[in-house]
């Protein structure tokens, strides 16, 4: 993966906006994150458009199925050859394992494969909500890092997790490990539906691999300059 990327989140409804808002960035080769919503809308399609502009792209589609559904997913989106993929690390270590070798099946005997990380807790799930509504005991952060020493047992690269996580991860898991963080918000924005939120400098200064960015630069008045003022706080960190 490039280093230390800042992935914007191009949660638009359709081809159109998305490559709307890309205007704005001119020929700038960005890290984007295609989710369910654009990509259940425009597909395949759309991947081969990014790839045309030259953009690294982050396909979040968060699988979590039963294995041999999950490979055989896995295996059709290896063919779009693009950097980084994922799955729910509540599905499991069997599950997760099916989506590597998918992966590996589906790329191209020249490709690369993608990166494979796994979601742990969602940063819109809160402490309190984890415990109560979706009865997990114990504490986010042992959660999640049970759920980190499982995406290690499968083999997969990494983990979607808050930025408040990250140095509790670098303590109990082994690099290399990647860690990207949604989530990302800075101190005049509002969190909308996350409750795990962290700044880009804080997120720098804990470790974070990757921050994932989406409304504070996508409805931004000025998205570009909503963009450098992200990757600047990010590049300096604290
Ligand atoms: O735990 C997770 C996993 C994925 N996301 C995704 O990241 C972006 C965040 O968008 P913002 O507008 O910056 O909140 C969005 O596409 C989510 O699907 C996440 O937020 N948390």
């Amino acid at each position: 993966m490039t280093q230390r990327p800042l992935i914007v989140a191009l949660d638009f409804p359709d081809r159109e906006e998305a490559l709307e808002f890309l205007t704005t960035f001119k020929n700038k080769k960005l890290f984007v994150k295609v989710g369910m919503e654009l990509f259940y809308k425009e597909g395949r399609a759309f991947i081969y458009d990014l790839k045309e502009q030259g953009h690294h792209i982050f396909l979040d589609l968060k699988l979590h199925d039963i294995p041999t559904t999950v490979k055989r997913a896995m295996k059709q989106l290896a063919s779009l050859e693009v950097d980084l993929v994922n799955v729910h690390a509540m599905g499991g270590v069997e599950m997760m394992r099916a989506a590597k070798e998918g992966l590996m099946e589906g790329t191209p005997a020249n490709g690369s494969i993608p990166t494979c990380i796994a979601v742990t807790q969602l940063t819109s799930t809160s402490e309190e909500v984890m415990q109560k509504e979706l009865k997990i005991a114990g504490t986010l952060n042992d959660h999640v890092i049970h759920l980190c020493h499982r995406v290690k047992d499968a083999g997969l690269d990494g983990v979607v997790c808050s930025a408040q996580e990250v140095q509790l991860i670098r303590k109990h898991i082994p690099s290399p490990f990647y860690t990207v963080t949604p989530g990302i918000r800075r101190n005049e924005d509002a969190s909308d539906d996350q409750q795990r939120v962290v700044t880009p400098q804080l997120a720098s200064h804990y470790g974070s691999d990757a921050i994932v960015v989406g409304r504070g630069i996508t409805r931004a008045e000025d998205p570009l300059a909503a963009y450098e003022q992200y990757e600047k706080e990010w590049r300096q960190g604290i």
